[in-house]
């Protein structure tokens, strides 16, 4: 019995003596056999030397921030491991890359990372661009894409388009001289155009040009704020707490959580008024059904998941996307027009061959527009008002161009950088609308994405094409455009994650001959 217990505590002390070495060489092989699966466990590159404890590569980025990344994945490779502070980015910058992203892995990216503007500007991550992945965004998704902006609905609304566009119109008409041109600000009247197409199809209200309430103040008060505020990228972000309180970044923060209150109490009072305004006038409003109108109806047969704080920010959602998306579209092609006077005549001959002298363009022409279109996209080619998409976060382990990107890496498809490679567009900094004309090859691939792809790709891009579209086209239609004296339209960009010009358009015109004859008809 002594003997057996003697044997057994020999056995343990020999143990323990090897215990050391067993780890040793569990860790070893462990090593061993990552290094023999390195699809499963490498993670991308990162620029050498690059990164700072604390910092990671925030010191690198530069605005404009998608041309400081293009050059960054120039050197290094287009899948590259950045770190913003503690966060890790993935950094695409190549077609097949952001293939891989946005189809084969779109689950996995389909979700979006907690930045402070998603929490001040985006109601607390909950509405439809900010919300992470999962059944409360798939539901906006789905009632966005299939009762707001469904190709029925957007068609319902054409009227709309067109009575704003006559009105942006009459409204130039107004200022002209019979022979003279006159000047104006192309960044204004594309604005506020778009921003009363979007509150007409929203709530049913316009707010800019003609006499303007104390309501429209204050709500270009609120547009103004957000422009400046969203303009602002937030180092904050990405910044450990105990430097975020030092309070360096808290001003922004609070800017935009004023901002939130402004805009909530804003669109709260449409809601009141919309609900007013059924319950006074009944079924007559079922003619004119507008956003809040959808979205109160459902509130009617789900009170407790369809709650003001979900319309009001559905409504937000919409406006913040599309408003600025669809104008700074607009104000770049103009410049390029202006900058190519030979492209613009050859919109305006493509319109007058097409529309006739008789009357107005309308939206069931741009279809038969290839030159007008090819315009609009390679404007979108070249100026891509979301250039960095917007970014996505993975919520799961997954493997881009034979790298594991782990769960919670940020991503930031530098789409500019894609639409800008030689190596797919020949002259990338060439203005070529011809390029275009043979849709079908060019758009192959994930070459040209200036709307993003994938779950997350944008649902309005139906109706930001008609709305850019109808707008140039009927501008061009009806007046003779000049640049502001001699020199070339400045095309710098400004900075911020769109991707505004950096200075406001400016250009001279005068009403064409056909206008004089189809002003009476407006
Ligand atoms: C020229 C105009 C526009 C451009 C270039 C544009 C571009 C984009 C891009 C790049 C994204 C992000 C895609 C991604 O994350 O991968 C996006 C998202 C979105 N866009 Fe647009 N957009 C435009 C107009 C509009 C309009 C008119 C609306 C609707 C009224 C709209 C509604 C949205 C919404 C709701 C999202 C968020 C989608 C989500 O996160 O699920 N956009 N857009």
């Amino acid at each position: 019995m002594f003997q057996f217990v003697g044997l057994f505590l020999h056995f343990l002390d020999q143990l323990l003596l090897l215990f050391p070495l067993i780890i040793i060489i569990i860790f070893l092989l462990l090593r061993f056999l990552r290094s023999n699966n390195p699809g499963q466990r490498r993670l991308p590159p990162s620029p050498p030397g690059g990164s700072f404890p604390i910092l990671g590569h925030l010191n690198l980025l530069k605005n404009p921030l998608h041309r400081t990344l293009a050059k960054l994945s120039a050197k290094h490779g287009p899948i590259l491991l950045l770190h913003f502070g503690s966060r890790p980015v993935l950094l695409i910058s190549s077609p097949s890359a952001a293939q891989e992203c946005l189809t084969k892995n779109d689950i996995a990216f389909a979700s979006r990372p907690r930045l402070s503007v998603g929490k001040h500007l985006g109601c607390n991550y909950t509405n439809i661009l900010w919300a992470p992945y999962g059944p409360h965004w798939r539901n906006q998704r789905r009632i966005a894409t299939l009762q707001i902006l469904s190709p029925a609905r957007i068609h319902m609304y054409g009227s709309v388009r067109t009575e704003e566009v006559k009105f942006l119109i009459r409204r130039l008409c107004g200022g002209t001289g019979e022979n003279g041109f006159r000047m104006v600000e192309m960044k204004k009247v594309f604005f506020e155009t778009v921003l009363n197409v979007m509150m007409r199809m929203i709530a049913g209200k316009r707010y800019c040009g003609e006499r303007e309430s104390e309501e429209a103040e204050r709500f270009r008060e609120i547009v103004k704020e957000g422009f400046k505020v969203s303009g602002a990228t937030n180092m904050g972000d990405f910044l450990p707490n105990f430097l975020k309180w030092v309070g360096l970044w808290s001003g922004i923060e609070k800017r935009m959580e004023r901002l939130q209150g402004l805009r909530d109490g804003f669109m709260q009072n449409l809601i009141e008024e919309r609900r007013r305004m059924r319950r006074d006038k009944g079924d007559e409003m079922k003619e004119s059904r507008v956003m809040a109108d959808v979205l109160l109806d459902l509130q009617q047969t789900e009170p407790h998941y369809y709650t003001d704080a979900f319309i009001r920010g559905m409504m937000q959602g919409m406006l913040s996307a599309g408003t600025d998306t669809s104008s700074a579209t607009m104000e770049w092609a103009f410049s390029l027009l202006l900058n190519h006077p030979n492209s613009l005549l050859k919109v305006q001959e493509e319109i007058d061959t097409h529309v006739g002298p008789n009357r107005l363009l309308q939206e069931s022409d741009l279809s038969n527009l290839p030159f007008l279109n090819s315009v609009l996209k390679e404007t979108l080619r070249i100026y891509p008002v979301a250039p960095l998409l917007v970014p996505h976060e993975s919520s799961q382990d997954c493997v881009v161009g034979g790298f594991h990107v782990p769960r919670g890496t940020m991503l930031l498809v530098n789409n500019w950088a894609i639409q800008n490679d030689s190596d797919s567009w020949p002259d990338p900094a060439e203005f070529k609308p011809e390029r275009f004309q043979d849709a079908g090859e060019v758009e192959e691939g994930l070459r040209w994405l200036p709307f993003g792809a994938g779950r997350r790709g944008c649902p309005g891009e139906g109706l930001a094409m008609r709305m850019v579209g109808l707008t140039l086209g009927c501008l061009i239609q009806c007046f003779e455009w000049r640049r502001v004296g001699e020199e070339m339209v400045d095309m710098s960009e400004g900075g911020g994650l769109t991707m505004p010009r950096a200075r406001p358009l400016w250009a001279n015109y005068r009403p064409r001959p056909i206008l004089l004859r189809l002003l009476p008809t407006f």
